[in-house]
């Protein structure tokens, strides 16, 4: 009781707090807070597009001068009023970062962070030498902003403005990361394969991410010219980028307070050092970027995480149970809608003459079946068969080299994998991808993505609601479905790999799936767990869902499926009922060794279930 009546009031207790605290401080005190206020919309732009996104940008700053800088020249240089100089700069911003988004948001590994410095780069170089702009030298005479008659040229009246900003960034970024759009944006550095396969698009989310945290730059430019009135083309440099994006990292990259903390920290020490190392030695300034060099090296040494994860850890140590983060279940929560499964016997899955080459190598060659409604067809065959591929190949992750598959009557043999998804074809992976640090609840509820259709802003402005109060009773349905009710708020990271296997097959049922294609589902589960399993997937069966298995533990998939394809060295060896494959000689000639005596010791207990089960 006391813990949520903290969690109520504390947010409350901090409002009040900075309301009141003007009244405590002189002008000076006020003016740091100004900055700190700005410093940390920045950087909750960063927390958002670093932390969640993955996306390192050492160009931020330069989103701050686009904005700043077109609207001094509105104001200052047109006359026109700051609040249109508002909607301008945010339009510049995001103009910008769209186009500049759309050239880099698809390059890979450590291309994308070097081409931020890029643009990091060129924006003040750029603004430097436009004349209309004042060159070097800046603008300045930048008019103060006004609410009807009230004029907010004391840094005391811009203090609220500042803040007042800061509080609905805070609360949109926080409504965001809670949404549906949220969840698929905190998956982003479960890579593109985990999201396509949930009908969400990384890049369009990266995207979105990217101008996002632009556009909160563009605010804090637009704040940052109407304060100092005054803009110079250094400011929005790189050496600018990186400290904003210290901020983010010192506060704690991963949480929202932490932009707020790492202004803070960094602003404020950096003010003490401005002071305090003038009187130790002559180049006071040099020796202030060293010890910012030194502190940088500490944290990623000592405390990654930075001031926030730190705190969060220790008191996770005190805590008695994870905070919930989810709505809580109502009464008159109508369930998500269904798609109508197709008839029991249709085909609705046909592989033909599908090949895949890597390079040299045939991973899978020529295998051609159907799959009918309704059915649980086991994929088997002994390690490097081509199991993995022809799955990948299915669900769109890879594409074929040549021949067809088409699923629901439609040829999806160029489709990518989030259409096939959004097509009814959801699928686990052989190497598990779930959110560790993401609760169960919301690694499930990240499967009904493709089935729902909350934006960006509507989940912004907690508009919402009702779609994720329906997303959320699924998902408690789905883990109630696989053992997991009452442990909704765990981290899916601290669960056992065989129940993270079964937290996956969850997921994948969040989509409505016509058909369910699971790749190893049983690996890692004890006898127990492995005859629930087989029991859910019956049950499931029974419910209409078509289901495709690869297993490597013979005694589960002979008794669960109805047929089976066989496939080795890449071409399908034979197909048919549990019974049929049992007696082929060919599969027990793959699978005891015959001519792949170098496999033998690998697939000597995969034979020997196989002879068990006959
Ligand atoms: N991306 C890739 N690049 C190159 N070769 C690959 C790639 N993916 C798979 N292969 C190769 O294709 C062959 C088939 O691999 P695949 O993983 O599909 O087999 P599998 O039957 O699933 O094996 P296992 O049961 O051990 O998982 C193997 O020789 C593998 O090394």
């Amino acid at each position: 009781m006391s813990r949520i009546l903290f969690h109520r009031h504390a947010p409350l207790a901090v409002v009040a707090a900075l309301f009141l605290l003007p009244l405590a401080l002189g002008n000076f005190g006020i003016g740091l807070m100004n900055d700190i206020g700005i410093g940390a919309m920045v950087a909750l732009g960063l927390v958002m597009l670093t932390g969640v996104g993955g996306v390192t940008s050492f160009g931020q700053a330069a989103f701050v001068g686009i904005a700043a800088y077109s609207t001094a020249w509105l104001t200052a240089a047109q006359g026109l009023s700051p609040w249109l100089g508002l909607l301008f700069a945010l339009a510049t911003t995001g103009g910008a970062a769209l186009v500049i988004g759309m050239l880099t948001l698809r390059l890979g590994s450590h291309y994308l962070p070097i081409s931020t410095i890029a643009w990091g780069l060129s924006v003040p170089l750029v603004l430097s030498n436009i004349e209309a702009l004042g060159s070097h030298t800046g603008m300045s005479n930048i008019v103060p902003i006004h609410i009807g008659g009230y004029s907010l040229a004391s840094s005391g009246a811009m203090y609220y403005l500042i803040w007042g900003t800061l509080g609905l960034v805070y609360l949109f970024s926080s409504n965001l990361l809670r949404s549906r759009q949220g969840r698929a944006m905190r998956s982003l550095r479960g890579g593109n394969s985990l999201l396509a396969s949930v009908g969400a698009d990384g890049y369009h989310l990266r995207l979105k991410l990217f101008v996002y945290s632009a556009l909160v730059a563009g605010l804090a430019g637009w704040l940052y010219a109407h304060n100092s009135r005054y803009v110079s083309p250094s400011t929005f440099d790189v050496h600018g980028s990186i400290n904003y994006l210290l901020m983010a990292v010192v506060g704690g990259l991963l949480q929202l307070p932490g932009a707020l903390i790492g202004s803070a920290i960094v602003i404020l020490l950096r003010n003490t050092l401005q002071d305090v190392l003038p009187l130790l030695s002559s180049r006071g300034t040099q020796l202030e970027v060293i010890v910012f060099s030194l502190l940088f090296l500490l944290l990623l040494h000592r405390a990654r995480a930075g001031v926030c994860g730190f705190a969060l850890k220790l008191a996770a140590k005190y805590r008695r149970a994870p905070a919930p983060v989810a709505p809580p279940p109502r009464g008159d929560t109508q369930p998500l809608a269904r798609r109508s499964q197709p008839a029991a016997g249709k085909t609705i899955l046909s592989a033909r003459n599908v090949t895949r080459r890597f390079g040299g190598l045939v991973a899978v060659n020529d295998v051609s079946f159907d799959i009918a409604a309704g059915e649980i067809v086991g994929l088997i065959g002994p390690n490097g068969a081509g199991k993995s591929t022809m799955f990948n190949l299915l669900t769109g992750a890879i594409g074929l080299s040549s021949g067809t598959v088409s699923f629901m009557d439609r040829d999806v043999t160029k489709l990518s994998q989030r259409d096939i998804a959004q097509l009814g074809m959801a699928r686990t992976f052989q190497h598990v991808k779930l959110r560790p640090q993401m609760s169960l609840l919301d690694n499930v509820a990240l499967g009904a993505h493709g089935r729902t259709r909350s934006g960006l802003l509507a989940a912004g402005l907690g508009l919402d609601k009702h779609e994720e109060r329906q997303i959320f009773l699924e998902a408690r349905t789905q883990l109630a479905r696989i053992g997991l009710a009452g442990r909704e708020h765990e981290l899916a990271g601290a669960l056992p790999l065989g129940t993270q296997r079964l937290l996956e097959i969850a997921r994948a049922l969040m989509g409505d799936p016509v058909m369910l294609v699971l790749d190893e589902p049983a690996a890692g589960l004890r006898h127990g767990e492995k005859q629930e399993l087989a029991e859910l997937l019956k049950q499931l069966r029974r419910d209409g869902v078509t289901i495709m298995i690869v297993e490597h533990d013979m005694d589960f998939v002979m008794k669960l499926v109805d047929r089976l394809v066989v496939m080795n060295f890449g071409s399908k060896l034979m197909e048919g009922d549990p019974a049929a494959v049992r007696r082929d000689a060919g599969v027990q000639a793959a699978y005891l060794g015959g001519d792949l005596a170098e496999e033998q010791s690998d697939n000597t207990k995969q034979a020997v279930c196989l002879g068990d089960a006959a």
